[in-house]
């Protein structure tokens, strides 16, 4: 078993008080700056870091419930101790755990869960609105979404090929196998920092889960198209459009944050991706000026994230209900304002990470309902209880008129 140095316990609570007490602060960013800033930490130490911080992010509220006591910024070691527990682990003699009952806390492991929402470690409301929107089995998706995600590559068919990749990277010592009905997909075997690898610094791949890589195929775009690329973010799908176009074509890569566009760019030279465009939505101008010109569109719209729980467990605690209706409301303007893009037989696709039908095909319906002169070809749900990757959701919409 692993030696733990108090260091490590430490280190651990500091990330956990930043990633849940200081605002803005996503726990993916908060992880990397906290390994960066501990470079003497050998590799177990870095993924008993790793695990441990995701773990007790996942699982807060039924940590809380054997603790007896709410996750706060002066009792974080007791959650800590908590966790080590449930895993087995005996507790260190330190300060940090110098006034935890363990015999209580191991008590508690034999109670019944009062509530769902406990075992399966959500907020109240999260359970209400799952139940409402997925039906009496909804609790399914939430047991899949807490399993840990795997890493998922996506080979840069500019550059390479998934069978080529899987070769150059076990040169690198990095192990990986090919994910049967995804093409491009390499699934890693074992937790590694593959940006440290030359094959990702010379753009060989990116990281980009299977769900997300069938986005890109759905949308279909040929070599020589013009597409356009609505909420683009830093480019993940934008990167395997251009792969998907051969570097053949236009597209024009969408986007509110000027500073996301900006790590697209950085990407996009990495990847030898020649063919994009990016361009900051300022206001409604910049929609107005791409009117009727798009062969295709996609809008990887904002959503709650709720399919990709497995990856970014902290938005469990960091949603709100008034964020959920901002977002409906958010989603139902994009798609409207960006289907004006898509020219007559052109195909728009709609996506998001959620596995909500309001964020989905409630969507898709009512936009249907006030644009006649589209029609739906297909709508794909990607369950998380049915699928080893992240919850997804794409609609194609074909412009008839
Ligand atoms: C799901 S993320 C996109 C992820 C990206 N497509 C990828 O694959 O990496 C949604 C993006 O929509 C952007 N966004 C939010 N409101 C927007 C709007 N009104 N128009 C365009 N983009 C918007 C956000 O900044 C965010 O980058």
């Amino acid at each position: 078993m692993k030696i733990l140095h108090r260091n490590l316990i430490q280190g651990l609570e500091k990330a956990l008080k930043e990633s849940f007490f200081e605002p803005n602060k996503y726990a993916d960013k908060v992880l990397e700056r906290t390994l960066k800033h501990n470079k003497k930490w050998g590799s177990k130490d870095r993924s008993f870091i790793s695990e441990s911080f995701y773990d007790i992010i996942r699982w807060k509220r039924k940590l809380e419930f054997y603790a007896n006591k709410k996750m706060a910024p002066d009792n974080i070691n007791s959650i800590i101790a908590t966790y080590l527990l449930l895993k087995k682990i005996e507790l260190p003699l330190f300060p940090e755990f110098e006034k935890i009952y363990k015999k209580k806390i191991k008590d508690r492991f034999k109670l019944a869960f009062p509530s769902k929402a406990i075992e399966y470690s959500i907020p109240d409301w999260m359970q209400t609105l799952m139940k409402e929107e997925l039906g009496e089995n909804w609790y399914k998706e939430m047991k899949a979404l807490n399993i840990p995600a795997s890493t998922i590559l996506r080979a840069n068919t500019l550059k390479t090929t998934a069978e080529d990749l899987k070769n150059i990277l076990s040169e690198e010592q990095i192990s990986v196998d090919f994910i049967k009905g995804y093409k491009d997909a390499l699934i890693l075997e074992y937790k590694e920092n593959v940006f440290k690898t030359q094959a990702f610094k010379d753009g060989l791949f990116e990281i980009q889960d299977a769900s997300s890589q069938l986005v890109g195929q759905f949308l279909n775009p040929k070599p020589g198209m013009r597409v356009i690329d609505s909420c683009a973010g830093a480019g993940g799908k934008t990167l395997q459009l251009a792969a998907l176009m051969q570097n053949k074509g236009h597209i024009i890569a969408l986007d509110i944050h000027e500073w996301k566009l900006q790590t697209l760019k950085q990407r996009a030279r990495r990847n030898g991706a020649h063919n994009i465009q990016t361009k900051v939505i300022e206001d409604s101008k910049t929609l107005k000026r791409l009117e009727n010109t798009a062969d295709r569109v996609l809008i990887d719209a904002p959503c709650s994230g709720i399919g990709v729980l497995r990856r970014n467990p902290d938005a469990k605690w960091k949603l709100t209900p008034e964020f959920m209706e901002r977002i409906y409301k958010e989603q139902r303007e994009i798609l409207q304002n960006n289907s004006k893009l898509v020219k007559n037989g052109g195909i728009m696709v709609y996506a998001t990470c959620s596995i909500m039908p309001s964020e989905n095909t409630k969507q898709v319906l009512n936009f249907l309902e006030n644009n006649k002169n589209f029609k739906l070809e297909e709508e794909v749900s990607i369950l998380p209880s049915k699928s080893n990757f992240d919850g997804f959701y794409m609609a194609k919409l074909v412009r008839i008129s």
